[in-house]
């Protein structure tokens, strides 16, 4: 498990910087963040190193660290100085090759790269070897930049390189220049020597190039001797260098402070400013040479090309203010409010005042919750948070600064400050450090967050927000028995569907007896629009639909209020192609079909042409001895109405439509409007409870308190019950249709619920929906919980439609069915993606494209849209998909058969059969048979299985084992016990 380095940190009680540093002097490469991690070896390497500095040894990447300056000055310098000679050869050499280099770096941009090739072009070049072996050159992006950090530090001379060259005499200089001229007999010379001292006595850029393959920090654990050997060589290049090779060599000779000593000066920060990972400069890097070089560096760049190629910095989808971010406690708030004991007692408390205010929040208790909460977090009382808040609200007291934090995620660096008790410049200064221009208001994604606590010495906990809609979804789909409230007949809510021109409003005008259709622009419907009629003492509310396509985005977004339709069709045009969209949609919805054949004040219409058609499309009349009542009517000449109104009562009668009325209101908004006097207006239908005047209320992402209500006349009402269609003013905004509207106690909680999901936007809010919309989901779906596979079939022509069909219809398997929920000739269309969306139908497009809108609108919903040009590929992708849904078969697959030679009966233990095997193997997971004379007494699972007294996983054959059977002790002499292990396999839909 690997172990993060403050949590080490911690343990050592250390500063996570000093532990950084001390894990790289140790060799360890580890990146310069708290939050960095290091392997369980590599902490005991740590560990190790850290005795050994404690007990005063210096270990041995320090030791090869702290011999570099010695050896490396001197022939980083030698090389330049020899002119004319071999080592002039040399730079002559390197020199293009530090052109080239430099052509091959301009991909040179990140911090790191530029932090580590100022390192590398601040030391000579036999610095960045030996630190190889204090593992600290291992960031060097590449051989082709450290050749031309190389080439640059022979070519350029440093100031760092001038003094050094105060420091070597010119003796040492001939040697090294010799060296450098002739290796190989400097090998030969030195052949007793390690590798790391030929390594020194290469010239520079080969050294370089060495330096870029080392696996420097497990070669400097591995040979400490050849670290040994490369001091002597050092030693032996270099006779007057600061360190003696006779006096030992300890952490402290090298690492001074003051720079002072083989360094030639004070250490001067060389790491570009603005990345936090960098902040910490490196002990060893300070040790080498100072800057100079920085300066005519050409790729340097600022620390933003970081941010470059790591990607921007994640934030959360949706800037949230803090403001909204302190409301996510609203979860908490709902979560305790489902709380049945709680509710039920609320039920009680509001029934004695007339009122249920069973399911929805109240301010008082979220406040309680909220102060509970936080209680419960700090261990506070309520004063002290009352006492808190006070002195916060004045600005005058200390912020209390905490060692311990949690907060919220999504996080704000408002929201953070507030959490962690620190001003929240402090952590905009920190982001600066990082590069991050931020204000307070600004979003801050998790692992910054947690930089940004690790500076701060706070131990920060991440809170994922709690989703507020799981817990409204809840509340809203609770079944009404669920309120232990005495139902009431409510009246049906009737759809009005049906083609184009068809005679909806027309009927629905002439139902409510008002002129509705006159004052239509066009005569077209616009809006979807609801109207409540009373009939025989009983009430029907209609809602008159622009289209199916409205009915059906209504159902996908959850609003399916819809008791029953209406399928107006004109007896003049028959089944038209919406009307069969009308007929899948309702079909999708599961409700009961009325079929008000309309214009039979025309002359020559054919009524048989009509049933057969609706009949072709899955609609039998009852006349024909189907289940669907086909009633004639003629809105205009209001004809047949009393009959539609008559069968709509008798079928809402026989499906004993009832709801709790009682209880806070929720319900579906139609429509939203923006009425000049009145404000935003919805129209909206009540579900199930009663909407009173003074009600507070969330709609989508509107929120207010209901100032006025209007009936569908447009008269002033103080109470709407269930099924009732109302006109609500009151709302801060235009509330979008198929929203769904709640009751709450609380303004605030209203508010609450509409910003965040305003915040969230409504994509989000959709995305919770979930559902199999893919066939591949289809395809892994094997738990058998599905068992229909609905389809939208669109083609090119009713060719191919029917040999889709006649394909898909041979695949029958008793378990799982095809149900086509719709198919058409044409492009995919909006209505097709809602039907798909509300019934998680997959589309398929056979030759056909789908409509622009549909396809944008198939993306925001999710809705997978395949396209075929092969009818092989259809059936092939829908039998895959079908098969998928099946269960797989359980088969058992003998593996072995053991003898019971003996039994044992141990007390508290049961019975263990002595046995055999004679074939194959048993496993301890197997189940077994108990076969005797040449019966199945039964099978079971293997309680213990034993190789003499120890537990085995399995035993092969030929040898003799313990079983002890699960649940059965009644194993006797002669018992054949065969082992059988259960595979899966994927059924076909053949079989
Ligand atoms: N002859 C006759 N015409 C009718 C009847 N019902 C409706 N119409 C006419 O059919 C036309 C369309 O009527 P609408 O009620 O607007 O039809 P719709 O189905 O609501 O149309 P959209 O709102 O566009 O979907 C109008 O001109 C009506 O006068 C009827 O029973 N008999």
């Amino acid at each position: 498990m690997k172990i993060r380095i403050f949590a080490l940190a911690k343990e050592l009680g250390l500063d996570s910087k000093d532990l950084i540093q001390h894990c790289n002097d140790a060799g360890l490469n580890v990146k310069s963040s708290a939050l960095a991690s290091i392997s369980p070896d590599e902490r005991d390497l740590v560990l190790n190193y850290l005795k050994s500095l404690e007990s005063g040894s210096a270990p041995v990447a320090t030791e090869a660290v702290a011999a570099a300056p010695v050896r490396e000055r001197g022939a980083t310098r030698e090389i330049r100085e020899i002119k004319g000679g071999p080592a002039a050869k040399q730079v002559q050499r390197r020199a293009p090759r530090k052109e080239k280099a430099k052509e091959g770096e301009p991909d040179l941009t990140t911090v790191d790269e530029v932090a580590e090739e100022s390192s590398v072009e601040k030391q000579p070049v036999e610095t960045a070897e030996v630190d190889v072996k204090s593992n600290d050159v291992t960031q060097v992006e590449s051989p082709e930049e450290r050749s031309a950090s190389s080439a640059e530090s022979d070519v350029l001379p440093t100031s760092a390189e001038d003094e050094s060259a105060t420091e070597v005499s010119s003796s040492e200089e001939q040697a090294v220049a010799a060296e450098e001229a002739s290796p190989s007999e400097n090998l030969s010379k030195d052949s007793e020597q390690s590798v790391p001292s030929q390594q020194v006595l290469e010239p520079p850029v080969e050294s370089k190039a060495e330096t870029t393959e080392a696996p420097s920090a497990q070669e400097s654990e591995s040979k400490p001797q050849e670290a040994a050997s490369a001091e002597t060589a050092e030693g032996d290049s270099s006779s007057d260098a600061p360190v003696s090779q006779d006096s030992p060599i300890s952490r402290d000779d090298y690492i001074d402070p003051t720079g002072g000593r083989s360094s030639g000066g004070a250490i001067r920060e060389m790491r570009p400013q603005g990345s936090m990972r960098h902040r910490q400069p490196r002990k060893d890097k300070k040790r080498g040479p100072s800057l100079p070089a920085l300066a005519s560096t050409p790729n340097y760049k600022p620390p933003v090309a970081k941010k470059a190629e790591e990607g921007p910095v994640q934030k959360p989808d949706l800037a949230l203010t803090g403001d909204v971010l302190k409301k996510n406690k609203l979860a908490d708030i709902l979560k305790k409010n489902r709380d049945d004991s709680r509710r039920k007692s609320e039920e009680e408390d509001d029934s004695k005042k007339g009122r249920s205010g069973s399911r929805t929040m109240n301010l008082e208790e979220a406040r309680k919750s909220r102060r509970s909460k936080r209680q419960r977090r700090t261990g506070e009382d309520d004063e002290n948070v009352i006492v808190k808040t006070v002195k916060r609200h004045r600005k005058s007291g200390p912020i209390e600064r905490k060692s311990e934090a949690t907060v919220t995620s999504p996080m704000t660096v408002r929201s953070l400050a507030e959490a962690m008790g620190r001003p929240a410049r402090d952590l905009i200064t920190i982001m600066f450090k990082h590069g991050e221009m931020v204000t307070i208001n600004d979003a801050l994604d998790d692992e910054m967050a947690l930089e940004i606590a690790m500076e701060l010495g706070v131990d920060l906990t991440i809170e994922p927000e709690e989703d507020f809609e799981d817990a409204i979804t809840e509340i809203l789909e609770r079944s009404d028995a669920d309120f232990g409230i005495d139902l009431v007949a409510r009246p049906p809510i009737v759809t009005v569907l049906g083609h184009v021109d068809h005679g909806k409003t027309t009927l629905v005008d002439r139902i409510r007896s008002s002129n509705v259709v006159d004052g239509e622009a066009g005569g077209i419907t616009q809006h979807i629009a609801a109207y409540q009629v009373g009939h025989n003492g009983q009430k029907v509310t209609f809602v008159d639909t622009p289209g199916h396509a409205a009915f059906g985005e209504m159902r996908a977004r959850g609003a399916n209020v819809t008791d029953m339709v209406v399928l107006v069709v004109a007896a003049d045009d028959g089944v038209m192609p919406q009307t069969v969209e009308c007929i899948s949609h309702a079909k999708a919805a599961g409700v009961p079909i009325v079929v008000a054949m309309n214009k039979c004040d025309l002359p020559d219409i054919n009524e048989q042409r009509i049933l057969t058609e609706l009949s072709q499309h899955g609609i039998l009349p009852s006349e024909w001895g189907g289940d669907v009542e086909v009633v004639r009517v003629s809105a205009l000449q209001g004809t047949g109405i009393d009959d539609l109104l008559e069968t709509l009562l008798l079928t809402a009668e026989l499906q004993e439509f009832r709801t709790v009325d009682s209880i806070p209101a929720d319900g579906v908004c139609l429509e939203g409007f923006m009425d000049e006097g009145r404000g935003p207006l919805a129209w909206a239908l009540v579900r199930r409870g009663t909407l009173r005047i003074g009600d507070n209320i969330c709609c989508g992402t509107s929120f207010g308190r209901v100032r006025a209500m209007y009936d569908d006349a447009g008269r002033e009402i103080q109470e709407a019950g269930p099924s009732t269609p109302v006109k609500i003013a009151g709302l801060d905004q235009v509330p979008s249709a198929g929203s769904r509207f709640l009751v709450m106690d609380d303004i605030e909680q209203a508010r609450e619920v509409a910003e965040l999901r305003e915040a969230r936007g409504r994509s989000a809010v959709l995305a919770q929906r979930g559902g199999p919309v893919s066939l591949e989901d289809f395809f892994k779906h094997r738990d058998g919980m599905i068992q229909d596979l609905p389809l939208i079939i669109k083609a090119d022509t009713p060719g191919s439609i029917e040999a889709i069909r006649s394909e898909l219809g041979k695949f029958t398997h008793d378990e799982v069915k095809l149900k086509i929920l719709h198919e058409g000739v044409g492009g995919v269309n909006e209505s097709d993606v809602y039907l798909a969306a509300s019934s998680g139908a997959i589309v398929i497009a056979f030759h056909v494209i789908a409509e622009d809108r549909a396809e944008a609108l198939a993306a925001q919903e999710g809705i997978q849209i395949r396209r075929y040009k092969i009818i092989y590929n259809v059936t092939d992708d829908i039998r895959q998909a079908m098969e998928g849904l099946l269960k797989p078969e359980r088969v058992e697959v003998p593996t072995g058969r053991a003898l019971v030679l003996r039994t044992f009966s141990i007390s508290k233990v049961g019975t263990v059969a002595g046995c055999r095997v004679l074939n194959g193997t048993i496993d301890r997971s197997n189940r077994v048979h108990v076969i005797r004379d040449q019966t199945i007494l039964n099978n079971y699972s293997i309680a213990s299985l034993k190789r003499e007294k120890d537990d085995a996983k399995e035993v092969r054959e030929g040898f003799e084992c313990g079983i002890r059977l699960d649940g059965f002790n009644d194993v006797k002499e002669g018992d054949l016990l065969e082992a059988y292990r259960i595979e899966e396999r994927k059924r076909s839909l053949d079989e």
